[in-house]
């Protein structure tokens, strides 16, 4: 099983950058379902397992996509296919937002239900009650959802009951080439829903009020390709600033963008954080004893629940008694019972956590229950006692870019052991003098430590061209004492 391994007690120093948002990037590559003509090219795209999700969907409905150095390149000329395979709805309940695009282009989409996951059970009849104000026909069976429309959708007024985001963003790409104009109230106000309409208009859409509880969408009769620079991950850069602070570090978030970080930064502040911003970034720094708070999470521009996890680790590290109530999903506190394992003392009650700052946390083996629980769990790791092993990184990595490589450059002592990594640590197949070196496999590269060999170990197949890189790198760098290997280990 794969996992991270943190060892407590570093203070976090240095620079972080943010990479693109997963929770922008996804609609953004939904959306580009709605262009007939050309091409668009989405820059600062994350290499996530989320993205690769969303790249597989929209292939399997007949775009073709390429990806590489951050950027996506997709050209949709025609839809080939209505129905969003179940495999690929399965691990990402986001690829539900090509319901409003496929609808909005083709009249008919077929799409496997969602179901719920580990924080709630997350219903999808906002998205629905939209698409049928604009005239669509919703159908149920066989654990699937259809929507048609007779010709083109027309535009309506939709009030949200719930400022859901998803919603707003599948009813926003529905309404962009329906006749008419459509009104969205009580819409979700987060930046990622700003940057999806940017992308729309770039496209050639005309969307207004984005960003506000009111957005009004003037359907065109169609949309082009764009080019279109993602917007830096807040959640993601939360999480580095909590990192920062609860190392008691200093660190630059390269990319954070205040604005879109302001209940963040203002209950952090409020614990006594210092946080600086200037034109690029923001720098994080924790130098006297922190403060507990109370937290609510609410819709944005509210405290987002996808720091709720990673701000109750910092709030662990604080003096005093904190509540934290979530109120956007009803189960998102399986990450108490893991930090419990630390020895965190916190005590749930209905919808409120009662958390006890200032008790030392020890290193524990927890799971990360979902993406922001496993990087709340790196968090705590960071300033517990000894060694914290976290596993459950299938759900880190669909919304981390190389969190160990980035915390592992700030300063932490922390690295990631991959499953086959340890099965070749114990086996007896790999020469003694492998053996020797220290060996980490990361998904896309290996690090042997030198003990003066140049050896990978069996199962790791190199090309020839690779080979040769790996020669040449080793003679430049034989006198230091890490050698990292740019290979595609057999099993990635
Ligand atoms: C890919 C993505 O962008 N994911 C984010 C998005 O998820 P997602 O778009 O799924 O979240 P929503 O904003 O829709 O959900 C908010 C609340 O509304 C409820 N609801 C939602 C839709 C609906 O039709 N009916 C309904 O009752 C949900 O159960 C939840 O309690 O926003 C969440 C809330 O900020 C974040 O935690 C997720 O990281
Ligand atoms: C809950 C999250 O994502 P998703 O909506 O994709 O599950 C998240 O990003 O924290």
């Amino acid at each position: 099983m794969a996992k991270i391994i943190v060892r407590g007690g570093q203070r976090l120093e240095g620079t972080v950058r943010v990479s693109g948002a997963k929770n922008a990037v996804l609609p953004i590559l939904a959306a580009s379902l709605l262009a007939t003509e050309g091409s668009s090219v989405i820059h600062d795209v994350p290499l996530l397992d989320d993205v690769m999700t969303i790249k597989n969907v929209l292939a399997s409905l007949g775009a073709q996509v390429t990806y590489e150095d951050e950027k996506m390149k997709i050209a949709v000329p025609i839809i080939s296919n209505y129905e969003a395979p179940y495999e690929l709805v399965r691990k990402m309940r986001a690829s539900f937002l090509v319901m409003g695009p496929l609808l909005a282009r083709i009249g008919h989409v077929r799409i496997s239900l969602p179901g719920g996951c580990a924080i709630g059970t997350r219903p999808i009849d906002q998205h629905l009650k939209g698409f049928e104000a604009m005239g669509a026909t919703i159908t149920f069976g066989q654990g699937f959802v259809a929507a048609k429309s007779d010709g083109k959708l027309k535009g309506a007024k939709v009030y949200l009951d719930v400022a859901s985001v998803g919603a707003t963003e599948n009813i926003m790409m529905a309404a962009a080439l329906a006749d008419g104009t459509t009104t969205i109230e009580n819409a979700a106000r987060e930046p990622e829903i700003v940057d999806l309409a940017n992308y729309i208009n770039a496209m050639g859409g005309k969307v207004r009020g984005a960003g506000t509880g009111t957005i009004r969408i003037e359907g065109v009769e169609r949309l082009h390709g764009a080019n279109h620079n993602v917007i830096p991950d807040r959640v993601e850069a939360g999480t580095y600033m909590i990192a920062a602070a609860i190392t008691g570090g200093d660190v630059f978030v390269e990319g954070a963008i205040a604005d879109h970080l302001a209940p963040i930064i203002s209950k952090m502040e409020e614990m006594g954080v210092e946080i600086e911003e200037n034109d690029n970034g923001l720098r994080v720094r924790a130098s006297s004893k922190l403060k507990a708070v109370d937290v609510k999470t609410l819709p944005h521009p509210g405290f987002p629940t996808d720091m709720q996890s990673q701000m109750m680790a910092l709030l662990l590290a604080s003096e005093g008694t904190s509540v934290v109530t979530e109120t956007v999903f009803e189960n998102r506190f399986m990450h108490v019972e893991e930090f419990k394992k630390m020895s965190a003392q916190i005590k749930v009650e209905g919808r409120s956590a009662i958390v006890t700052g200032g008790v030392p946390l020890s290193g524990a083996k927890v799971t990360a229950t979902d993406l922001r629980a496993g990087a709340a769990l790196i968090c705590a790791g960071l300033i517990a006692d000894g060694e914290t092993e976290v596993t459950g990184l299938h759900h880190v990595d669909r919304g981390y870019v190389n969190i160990t490589s980035k915390l592992a450059a700030l300063g932490a002592d922390i690295k990631r052991v991959s499953a086959e990594a340890e099965q070749l640590a114990d086996s007896p197949a790999i020469a003694e003098d492998v053996v020797a070196s220290r060996v980490t496999v990361e998904a896309d590269h290996v690090i042997i430590t030198d003990t003066g060999n140049k050896q990978v170990p069996d199962g790791v197949v190199l090309t020839e061209l690779q080979e040769e890189a790996v020669e040449a790198d080793f003679a430049a760098k034989r006198d230091n004492d890490a050698v990292v290997l740019k290979v595609q280990p057999t099993w990635a």
